[in-house]
């Protein structure tokens, strides 16, 4: 199967129930199901669900093959394994995955699991130690034409449930820009927001892992309290700071496109672009896909939240033009010369209510060509 459904719409919650209900539990210690995910985070919270679905099933256990989790030489020996596609590749190898007896394989995002460099080769690989007859689940919010071609090559003759272009936006998401007069002014009018309002939790997207730690030291100094999540830290730093997040103890999250998918905290009222999400060589076009996938951090099944975009100058300003008709939407300007009405046109969006979010999930809301 191939499906495709809007972020935060619960497609974790339909692989799971599919995976469990695939597994034989009378045979507890053999691997019977992979699923792949493209972040040590976003495996760690699919295990989560797996556990919380599968709370009452006696025998139930969830291997989590990311780095640093199965040591070298332990077996891994349970029925529900999820990971990243580099480590079970490892395992795989090192003859400490017994792949013989898998039924199904889950692929989460797999836009992206199939399409990136590193990451397509790892899955295309993990594929051909894999059983013959074994199911392929494809799952994510997004399918580039390009990409859904080859996911039906490695998916053969699966079903396929895709979204139309105009319903690829969650209504209850609120997209704003901010026009920064220059790049130097960003960082001055992202304290400002912060400073003026108060906001639940949020997350500031950045390109790079320097400017993250950048950003957050400087915002610190100026007195605001934020955490950074990014790819150079170590793993159980990285749990321990996503754990964090989750909980509230912190609130403000700057992080790369590392957290960009998958990454569900309800509390997320905000999702910043402090740069604007590029692809390609030398950053030469804009990344509509990833545009969907971070601000889908916020308005989680059927809650709803603001995304602000920074443009900052030419390139930023057509790049987001261009994703605007991508998606077939308007954006809403905020003006940082006008700091009453941004706080009025944000503060409209967070205050208000669950049900005033125009698309709430339910079975009817399908909305699927
Ligand atoms: N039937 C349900 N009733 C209430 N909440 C639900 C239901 N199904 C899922 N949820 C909740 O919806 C939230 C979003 O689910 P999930 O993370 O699976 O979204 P997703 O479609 O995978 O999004 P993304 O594309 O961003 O990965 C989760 O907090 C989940 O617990």
């Amino acid at each position: 199967m191939i499906a495709q459904s809007q972020s935060g719409t619960g497609k974790t919650a339909a692989f799971v129930t599919t995976v469990l209900s695939r597994v034989d539990f009378n045979q507890p210690s053999t691997p019977q199901a992979l699923l792949l995910a493209p972040s040590r985070e976003l495996a760690r919270q699919i295990q989560g669900v797996i556990t919380t679905i599968g709370q009452f099933i006696p025998n139930l256990g969830v291997a989590a093959a990311i780095p640093g989790a199965i040591p070298r030489g332990g077996a891994v020996d349970k029925a529900v394994v999820v990971g990243t596609p580099g480590t079970v590749m490892d395992l795989i190898r090192r003859r400490q995955f017994d792949t013989s007896a898998l039924k199904v394989l889950v692929i989460d995002e797999a836009d992206n699991m199939l399409d990136q460099q590193g990451l397509g080769e790892q899955c295309a690989r993990v594929k051909t130690l894999l059983p013959k007859e074994i199911q392929i689940l494809l799952f994510s919010a997004t399918f580039p034409d390009k990409v859904l071609k080859y996911a039906t090559s490695f998916a053969p003759s699966a079903n396929i449930i895709k979204l139309k272009v105009q319903e690829l936006t969650v209504k209850g998401i609120s997209q704003m820009y901010m026009d920064c007069p220059g790049e130097a002014d960003k960082y001055e009018i992202l304290c400002k927001l912060y400073g003026l309002m108060n906001i639940g939790s949020s997350i500031i997207f950045v390109k790079t892992r320097e400017s993250a730690t950048r950003i957050q030291q400087s915002m610190v100094r100026d007195g605001h309290k934020v955490s950074v999540l990014h790819g150079a830290y170590e793993g159980s730093e990285r749990d321990a700071l996503l754990d964090d997040f989750r909980t509230g103890k912190s609130k403000v999250l700057i992080t790369t496109n590392v957290l960009a998918r998958g990454i569900d905290v309800s509390t997320v009222s905000m999702v910043i672009n402090y740069d604007i999400p590029m692809k390609g060589m030398g950053d030469a076009t804009h990344d509509t896909e990833t545009y969907l996938h971070r601000i889908g951090r916020t308005g989680r099944f059927g809650r709803v939240g603001v995304s602000i975009t920074f443009i900052s100058d030419k390139k930023s300003f057509v790049a987001l033009q261009a994703i605007a008709k991508d998606l077939l939407i308007d954006l809403v300007a905020l003006s940082p010369e006008d700091w009453d009405e941004t706080e009025k046109q944000v503060q409209r969006v967070i205050k208000s209510s669950r049900a005033q979010a125009s698309f709430v999930p339910s079975a009817g809301t399908g909305g699927h060509e």
